[in-house]
């Protein structure tokens, strides 16, 4: 009986998982970030609802210091019930607002054009190049696939009532380049640009890495996808687990989940094996659309910003977790590189 289960109180600590996800293009697009700044009037920097905290990347505070900063939780749609989300019985909305004053912060669901209109209204205040030929400059920046490009295309459509300009994509690494200047508003002119998503150099909470890994902001092949998975099934356990009942009871087990979800859905093998990473692969996709239940999965409380910001300034990595975090990357991404060769290709 659902009474009776008693979910995991905390995640086990694994040591297969990675803690890096920082690569050439990432670096490449800081510094050339920070070269551009002195021409930008504002700096429109987002970050994923469902991780207000863990999607947040020091790097840009430190980089792209001195100039106006608007924050923008994106995703709102995937993390929220119908008046913004709660979080112990309180609206999350205003305490992530209070948690980054004096800057300004806004919510978006990229298909809400109510959303767009106040980004886009608050751009036009902060416009301070109105010459016509000129216009103002404003850089869009975030981690990967927090949704920028999105964003600056329901801007572009919104604001001048053009169509898509920025590719979009579901992994992360889209944008690999700082692209051209978008038009978003004709009166002030405003041209926006969109940058490639960066991640942290090392993440050094576990639970932090595989918070935005869930979410998307880290290349599925970073993470085992059964290793992700279990760590869905531990928050939806703590969420509700009703969620999945349609497939199996409440159960803190993944194998016997993804074993019931293969079954459910015919994802099975020759002899009838279970394909556990394809069903893994699955549950991740129905929770990133949205289909498995809409939750904060940061603490947001009145000290939660401050609390992260001390803890993770107080969790420096040492020298050696640094080279060893980049050796793995350059390991990973010479593997990927080679079966990426190596696998038939696809006509
Ligand atoms: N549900 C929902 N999905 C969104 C929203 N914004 C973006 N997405 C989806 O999130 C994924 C990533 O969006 P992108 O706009 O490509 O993200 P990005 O930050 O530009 O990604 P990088 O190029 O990796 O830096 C895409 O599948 C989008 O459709 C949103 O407001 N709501």
């Amino acid at each position: 009986m659902a009474s009776e289960f008693v979910p995991r109180a905390a995640f086990p600590v694994l040591n297969n998982v990675s803690r890096s996800y920082f690569l050439g293009h990432h670096k490449a697009g800081l510094d050339k970030m920070k070269q551009m700044i002195q021409n930008v009037d504002l700096i429109i920097e987002c970050r994923d609802y469902r991780v207000p905290l863990s999607s947040t990347n020091p790097m840009f505070e430190q980089s792209l210091a001195g100039r106006e900063r608007l924050v923008v939780f994106t995703k709102r749609d995937l993390g929220k019930g119908n008046d913004g989300a709660r979080v112990g019985g309180l609206l999350a909305e205003p305490i992530m607002k209070k948690w980054l004053e004096p800057s300004h912060v806004l919510f978006s669901d990229h298909k809400s054009p109510g959303t767009t209109k106040k980004i886009i209204e608050y751009t036009r205040k902060s416009a301070r190049i109105t010459d016509s030929l000129v216009g103002s400059r404003m850089l869009i920046v975030g981690m990967p696939n927090v949704g920028k490009s999105s964003l600056l295309n329901a801007l572009r459509r919104e604001g001048v009532g053009k169509g898509k300009a920025a590719i979009t994509g579901g992994q992360p690494g889209i944008t690999r380049k700082i692209g051209t200047t978008v038009k978003i508003s004709e009166d002030p002119v405003i041209y926006l640009l969109d940058t490639p998503g960066v991640f942290i150099p090392y993440v050094p909470n576990l639970e932090t890495m595989l918070k935005l890994a869930l979410v998307g902001c880290v290349k599925d092949t970073v993470i085992p996808l059964t290793t992700l998975a279990d760590y869905l099934l531990y928050r939806l356990n703590l969420h509700d687990p009703r969620i999945y009942a349609k497939y199996s009871p409440p159960t803190n087990d993944i194998l016997e989940l993804l074993t019931a979800m293969a079954k459910a859905t015919g994802r099975l093998a020759k002899g009838g094996v279970p394909e556990l990473e394809g069903t893994a692969m699955w549950l991740l996709g129905r929770y990133r659309a949205g289909e498995m239940g809409k939750f904060i999965l940061d603490d947001v409380s009145k000290d939660a910003y401050e609390n992260w910001k001390k803890a993770e300034s107080e969790a420096e990595p040492s020298a050696s977790a640094l080279r060893r975090e980049a050796k793995r990357e350059r390991l990973r991404v010479s593997k990927a590189k080679y079966e990426s060769k190596n696998s038939p290709s696809v006509e």
